[in-house]
């Protein structure tokens, strides 16, 4: 997915003799340099800020947009973001991408913020967890700032990690009540500000960050190096993955509807960790051990959400089988290795949130 296939791909129509293929391969490359937009008319073209644009989810976000036919601002600090994920963009007339930290104030012309600017993967939000309060509470307090002062509708990227689940006994299913926090005339940092909440439960595919240290990206890229996949406890506990062109289409669907409450956005599909690194190991068609290492310190046991708010009131549900979005993850990390492998560089998945202990091995 890095180089999309229309990039080099001739039109059958212009290949019309062996002897121009490459004048014709240059042409089109000249030609036709990005990824076919949508023409929207100034009533419907919507100018659109994505905090975190160039991040994994964020980048996927901004191609959906883009291809849709709206002006697109990516605002990244680049901390887990990268600009790789969205160079297909840079110099088209309807993107723009600005290195700025949301912790700092931004004035710009908006009419819709997509606030998805925060590390996601534990090792990177742990890593410095001052700085992540402050993407969290400042950053969001600035782009709430914003929205107030331009009129835009803002979509907050909320998380499943709001739902708690170590500790006490988790619910297995997790609906958007679980944790009720209610909002009302006293909560005046909205005041005046349209905005939509979504909680976003486990989600994997391309772009995730080599060393992101998610289960998925781990699982995968131990396999495919064949090194052992790193269970952390017994790997009872479970997790349902979506993949992210789900997740984006609920984005969008959310940020255009009338809900101003949390909705869940994830796919009920629950399966244990172990079940994860056995399937992962198979697709691969890996010869990887699975070795269990001690449990991460306040691990949810269970994590499953509920989306029938989100199928009722968004006609929304995950679409992409769980096999087929790990096949296309494989193909990824296959690329990215063979592409570092050329640097000669690998880079190890890291780990995260060990209680310390010696590590078992099956
Ligand atoms: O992916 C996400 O969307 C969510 O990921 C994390 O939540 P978590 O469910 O802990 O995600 P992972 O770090 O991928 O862990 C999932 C499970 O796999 C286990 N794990 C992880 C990594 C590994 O190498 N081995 C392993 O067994 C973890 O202990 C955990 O039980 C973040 O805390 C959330 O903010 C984020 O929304």
């Amino acid at each position: 997915e890095r180089f999309p296939s229309w990039f080099v791909k001739v039109p059958a129509a212009m290949d019309t003799s062996a002897s121009c293929t490459f004048t014709s391969c240059l042409l089109i490359g000249l030609t036709q340099k990005y990824p076919p937009v949508k023409f929207l008319s100034e009533k419907d073209r919507k100018r659109i800020l994505i905090t975190g644009g160039a991040g994994f989810v964020g980048s996927h976000l901004t191609d959906k947009l883009m291809m849709d036919g709206h002006e697109v601002t990516v605002v990244d600090n680049f901390f887990t973001g990268r600009k790789r994920n969205v160079e297909h963009w840079i110099g088209h007339e309807n993107f723009e991408l600005i290195n700025h930290d949301v912790v700092e104030p931004l004035y710009i012309e908006v009419d819709q913020i997509y606030h998805l600017a925060s590390p996601a993967s534990p090792p990177n939000y742990m890593y410095n967890p001052i700085k992540t309060l402050k993407t969290n509470t400042i950053g969001t307090l600035n782009m709430l700032g914003l929205a107030k002062r331009v009129g835009a509708r803002l979509l907050l990227a909320s998380t499943s990690e709001v739902y708690g689940g170590k500790g006490r006994a988790p619910h297995p299913v997790l609906c958007e009540d679980s944790n009720k926090v209610n909002v009302t005339v006293r909560s005046v940092f909205q005041e005046g500000v349209e905005v939509r909440v979504a909680r976003i439960f486990n989600t994997f595919g391309s772009r995730m960050h080599m060393n992101d240290g998610r289960v998925v990206s781990n699982f995968i890229l131990q396999a495919l190096q064949g090194e052992p996949l790193t269970v952390y406890g017994t790997g009872s506990q479970t997790r349902a993955f979506q993949y992210v062109s789900d997740l984006v289409n609920g984005l969008v669907a959310l940020m255009n509807s009338n809900i101003s409450s949390p909705v869940n956005l994830g796919n009920p599909e629950e399966h244990t960790i172990l079940e994860f690194a056995q399937m992962i190991k198979s697709l691969v068609v890996s010869r990887s051990h699975i070795q269990f290492l001690p449990e991460a310190q306040d691990d949810p046991q269970r994590r499953r959400p509920d989306i029938r708010k989100a199928k009722m009131l968004l006609g929304w549900e995950p679409v992409v089988p769980l096999e087929e979005g790990l096949n296309k993850t494989i193909q990824y990390f296959s690329k990215e290795l063979e592409h570092q492998a050329n640097n000669q560089y690998i880079p190890k998945p890291k780990a995260a949130r060990m209680k310390k202990s010696r590590p078992r091995h099956n």
